[in-house]
């Protein structure tokens, strides 16, 4: 258990231990003199937890002691209404990336393009025939899906279709040019989720602080500089935390601006309107948050093509076998995401039946206005099982085969 006293001191500070602060934290620690800290509200252990190293466990993260369990805004209009949508977000050392669904697949290099006159883009370094290594080596082991055998039925079947509907087949996603299907890239090495909580194991001068929720930013207004923070305990105690250097936020997409706008960092209007001094005008801050539509099907399957009797049914005879295989040495179904193919589609050819998209694209110097240079306009995992973490109104069906199709529009309206 760790114990950091109060007015204890370090180097850096990092608010939120998820991807973003563990990769910050991870990289801050290569310089031995630094000392870090880093609190988080969730549990510390999760190189250890079971349920979240075997990757088959994935299913079962959603509404977990592991999850925040966001809801999403109810939608009630005169025309239409949607129930409360449970939203995942990872409570535990490595945040989201320790629930995540494992895809690992870099930008379309045209997006990147994009981009070049606002931000600093190297294309060299970004499609490096480096990646192609896929960074085994790297602190966060990622790799090409193990191709399991039992799945060899469900593999052959999607290959055949998405071939005969004209589109491509390819291992290659790393030149940049995504549309096609691909044998996905997923954050799981050798059986076991890789998480960003890799990045900081076993590094002496990083301390973490788990199970804590920082209160309060200490900003000197003179400076507009945070160098203390003061955190509360679980046991409601509170303890005040000095960072010579710098405080680092990253508390992921809907805390961290929360933190920073109660802070006085933020939009100045939006802050009066509560009663929040300003410290800092920030007009971006806690704004520009965009919707990432998803769509989830889950079909029934003939038998024999899917995963459920290997997984989420319990006692089967598969059941049985795949745990003994996994206890072995982490192989086998167990270890797998199942997620062994991802499709990059462009739907040119509907929405050029549409009078309302050709009208809109003739206004805009005929280029599509989701994806105007060739980016893919969804990206589809097929997932052979049923999904309970994205059907999450029917019970997991005691019998049968199913297949979970999730459709991820790849760029949204409002930034297209
Ligand atoms: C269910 C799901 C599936 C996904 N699948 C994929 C995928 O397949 N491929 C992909 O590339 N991306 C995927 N993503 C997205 C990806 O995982 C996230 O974009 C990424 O992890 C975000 O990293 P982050 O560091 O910004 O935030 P987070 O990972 O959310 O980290 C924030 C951290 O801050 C902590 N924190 C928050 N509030 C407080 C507080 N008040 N006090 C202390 N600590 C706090 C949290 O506990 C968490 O550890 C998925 C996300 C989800 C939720």
């Amino acid at each position: 258990m760790t114990i950091v006293q109060d007015n204890a001191r370090f180097d850096f500070i990092v608010v939120g231990k998820g991807t973003a602060g563990n990769v910050f934290a991870g990289r801050l620690a290569e310089n031995p003199n630094a000392r870090i800290l880093v609190v988080e509200a969730g549990v510390e252990n999760a190189k250890d937890l079971e349920a979240i190293r075997v990757p088959s466990n994935a299913m079962d993260l959603r509404d977990s002691e592991y999850d925040w369990s966001f809801k999403a805004t109810m939608v009630k209009r005169d025309d239409y209404e949607r129930i409360e949508k449970p939203n995942t977000g990872g409570k535990v050392l490595g945040g989201n990336l320790s629930l995540n669904s494992f895809t690992w697949a870099p930008g379309s290099k045209v997006t990147f393009d994009m981009w070049e006159d606002v931000i600093y883009h190297d294309d060299t370094n970004a499609y490096s025939p480096e990646l192609k290594k896929i960074c085994q080596k790297g602190p966060i082991p990622i790799a090409h899906s193990k191709l399991i055998p039992e799945m060899q039925p469900f593999r052959g079947l999607l290959t055949k279709a998405w071939n005969s509907a004209g589109h491509p087949v390819t291992e290659n996603i790393f030149d940049g040019t995504m549309p096609s299907l691909t044998h996905s890239v997923n954050t799981i090495y050798k059986g076991r989720r890789s998480g960003s909580f890799l990045y900081v194991a076993d590094k002496p001068n990083v301390t973490i602080l788990p199970q804590v929720h920082p209160r309060n930013l200490i900003i000197d207004v003179a400076d507009k500089t945070c160098r203390d923070v003061t955190v509360i305990l679980s046991s409601g105690q509170e303890l005040n935390l000095f960072a010579a250097r710098e405080v680092i936020v990253s508390e992921g997409v809907f805390e961290t601006p929360r933190l920073l706008m109660l802070r006085g960092i933020g939009p100045s209007a939006e802050l009066k309107k509560h009663g929040i001094p300003v410290i800092n005008d920030s007009p971006h801050v806690g704004q520009h948050l965009l919707d990432y539509p998803c769509v989830y099907f889950v079909l029934r399957l003939k038998n024999g093509f899917g995963m459920d009797d290997y997984v989420l049914q319990k006692g089967t005879p598969y059941k049985n076998q795949a745990i003994k295989t996994y206890q072995n040495n982490y192989s086998g179904s167990l270890g797998s995401g199942f997620l062994e193919m991802v499709g990059f589609l462009r739907i040119d050819k509907y929405l050029e039946k549409d009078p309302l998209f050709r009208q809109a694209k003739a206004c805009k110097d005929n280029k599509d206005l989701f994806c105007p240079y060739g980016q893919p306009h969804f990206k589809l995992d097929f997932v052979c099982l049923f999904g309970r973490a994205f059907q999450w109104y029917y019970p997991t069906p005691s019998k049968g085969n199913y297949i979970t199709v999730m459709v991820d529009l790849q760029r949204c309206p409002a930034a297209s």
